[in-house]
């Protein structure tokens, strides 16, 4: 079945060339085309990565929703304006959604989000440990796909540098992308204020545990959180500074002016969770700290000092 990607964004365009460098035709939709239809090259959001031939350009939307699968990749808070906006286009197609987070203004996830928008597609979520710029050098990557009976639908999305392994846990997935971001951001601010790689450590093990926490009462399954989106994202994002969600809270941190103009997931993402958590009655502390620092209730001292005088509790 004949795939298109919707948003050329740095994961967007590295999922297209990856999947184009197979030899089958690829349409990669965006909105604003740019120069790249003349470089063959996407020198604003993934520069150096020359498009393979067989990788179709446009910004005509109806030529890249004739495709049976779409991967829809624009950032999680524009999801559900986008697939409202084009409905009549992409109901009742294989909808992938490539982005990680939790809508603010709805507290839905991708999936949830695609069934309310467009009633007939088929939902998947595609999730896990993957820089765009290493998909797009051909280095190896694994990644969760999640879907109901997605046999067929892994094997179209698999190449040689990407192994998918399947889940039908639509909500494990997504929530172990959403919030491995939010963990990054806390983890930078905790190495850029210079508390140190043990701080670091326990930060990402007990937002580990946040992670499954939040999973569980949203009706995951309890291991999903433990495989590629969850605990594999988590190991990726939270230190490299390749992350942007890792580089902006290390900026936060130190100090620095924080990065502008950059896909920042878990800036949006630590409020829907914060919110939630209070409407559920769960313990997310890193999230709501996370938040605090962000809103300015708190420096980042305050909040450190803050998850370490919690009462004690047990493991
Ligand atoms: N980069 C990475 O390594 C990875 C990213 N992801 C996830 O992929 C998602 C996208 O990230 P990424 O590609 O890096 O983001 P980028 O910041 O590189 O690009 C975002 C893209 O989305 C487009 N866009 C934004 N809003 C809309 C809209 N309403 N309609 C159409 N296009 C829109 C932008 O278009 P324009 O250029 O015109 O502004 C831009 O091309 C995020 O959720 C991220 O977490 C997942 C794994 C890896
Ligand atoms: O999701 C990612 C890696 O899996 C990319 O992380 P950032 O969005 O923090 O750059």
């Amino acid at each position: 079945m004949s795939v298109s990607v919707l948003g050329a964004g740095a994961f967007g365009t590295a999922l297209a060339i990856s999947l184009a460098r197979t030899g089958q035709p690829v349409t990669l939709w965006a909105r604003d085309l740019g120069d790249m239809a003349k470089t063959r090259e996407n020198t604003r959001r993934l520069a150096g990565f020359t498009f393979p031939d067989s990788l179709i350009v446009t910004d005509d939307l109806s030529l890249a929703t004739q495709a049976g699968i779409i991967l829809v990749a624009v950032p999680m808070q524009s999801l559900a304006g986008f697939l409202t906006e084009n409905a009549g286009q992409l109901n009742g197609k294989t909808l992938v959604a490539c982005c990680k987070g939790i809508d603010l203004k709805s507290g839905l996830g991708p999936a949830e989000i695609i069934r309310r928008a467009c009633p007939d597609a088929t939902p998947a979520i595609l999730s896990g440990p993957s820089f765009a710029v290493d998909i797009a050098a051909g280095l190896p990557t694994a990644l969760t796909l999640a879907v109901k009976d997605g046999h067929a639908l892994q094997a179209a999305l698999s190449t040689p540098n990407i192994r998918l392994y399947r889940s039908a846990d639509l909500v494990g997935v997504e929530i172990g992308g959403a919030l491995k971001n939010v963990v990054a951001i806390a983890c930078g601010i905790t190495v850029g204020a210079g508390l140190g790689e043990s701080a670091h450590a326990a930060l990402m093990t007990r937002g580990f545990a946040e992670m499954q926490r939040f999973a569980l009462s949203r009706g995951a399954r309890p291991d999903t959180l433990s495989g590629l989106s969850g605990f594999g994202d988590l190991a990726l994002t939270c230190s490299s500074e390749k992350s942007r969600n890792f580089a902006f809270g290390l900026a936060l941190g130190r100090g620095d002016p924080l990065p502008e103009g950059t896909t920042v997931e878990g800036k949006a993402t630590a409020k829907a969770v914060s919110n939630l958590a209070q409407k559920l009655g769960l313990d997310m502390p890193i999230a709501e700290m996370v938040v605090a620092v962000l809103e300015k209730h708190l420096t980042v001292k305050e909040a450190a000092e803050m998850l370490l005088t919690r009462p004690l509790k047990e493991e």
